[in-house]
């Protein structure tokens, strides 16, 4: 008789932060992202505990991986170690499409970040986690206050990918999967010694290593 012997392999866990000032949706976009369903509000806080798991596993390339969404509860503990550390491997910096103060405090979160100094960190220059920026809400465009062109360039300016989109309506699993691959892919370009990214104090500094563009009928990435 033959006897079959199963490879097992663990998958690699790729820690993700989302972060975003209050009310933008961070909770509800990390429902999506884990359970492909939207965050009824009427849940209780226990019911959420129980409903909230902050993995999954996602394909990069061929290989398969865990993503570990943390989840900062507000913008002023960005850079508290518990939620970002030298383990990070992506920043979701999202913002509210209808709520421009929300789109200021993602650009001042993400100087925060850019600031981040970890302890184990080799370089003086700061944080190089990738960072993908999200606009949230657009099924409430008919309020919108932060156009598409404005968080398009805040994006091109720091080296973001950018991504507009619905927790509540028209979610497409596939773009967001494919925007936290590519943070993961670009994590591991910098983990192999290429130095991308802009400081903190110079938000107008081109970015052109690693340019990411991909459409689709319910989302955009840039
Ligand atoms: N219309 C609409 N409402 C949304 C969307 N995403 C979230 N909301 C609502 O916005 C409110 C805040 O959503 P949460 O997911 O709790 O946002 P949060 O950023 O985690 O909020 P805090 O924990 O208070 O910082 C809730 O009433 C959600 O139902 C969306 O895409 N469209």
């Amino acid at each position: 008789m033959l006897a079959f012997k199963q490879k097992s392999k663990v998958l690699q866990t790729h820690k993700i932060v989302l972060a975003g000032s209050i009310g933008v949706g961070k909770r509800s976009i990390r429902y999506r992202i884990i359970a492909d369903e939207w965050l009824d509000p009427t849940y209780t806080n226990r019911v959420f505990q129980e409903l909230d798991p902050s993995k999954r596993m996602i394909e990069v390339g061929n290989e398969r991986c865990i993503i570990d969404l943390t989840l900062v509860p507000n913008p002023q503990e960005i850079r508290r170690p518990q939620y970002f550390n030298s383990s990070t491997d992506g920043l979701i910096v999202v913002y509210d499409i209808c709520d421009r103060d929300s789109f200021e405090a993602a650009k001042q979160l993400w100087r925060e970040a850019a600031l981040a100094k970890f302890q184990d960190e080799k370089n003086d220059n700061g944080c190089d986690v990738p960072v993908l920026l999200f606009g949230n809400k657009t099924d409430l465009g008919h309020e919108r206050e932060v156009t598409e062109e404005e968080g398009r360039d805040f994006a091109r300016r720091i080296g973001a990918l950018w991504i507009e989109g619905s927790a509540l309506d028209g979610w497409e699993r596939g773009v967001i999967d494919e925007a936290m691959g590519e943070l993961i892919r670009r994590r591991l370009v910098k983990d192999g010694g290429e130095k991308i990214g802009a400081q903190a104090d110079d938000i107008s500094m081109p970015y052109f290593l690693l340019f990411f563009s991909y459409s689709s009928t319910a989302g955009k990435i840039f």
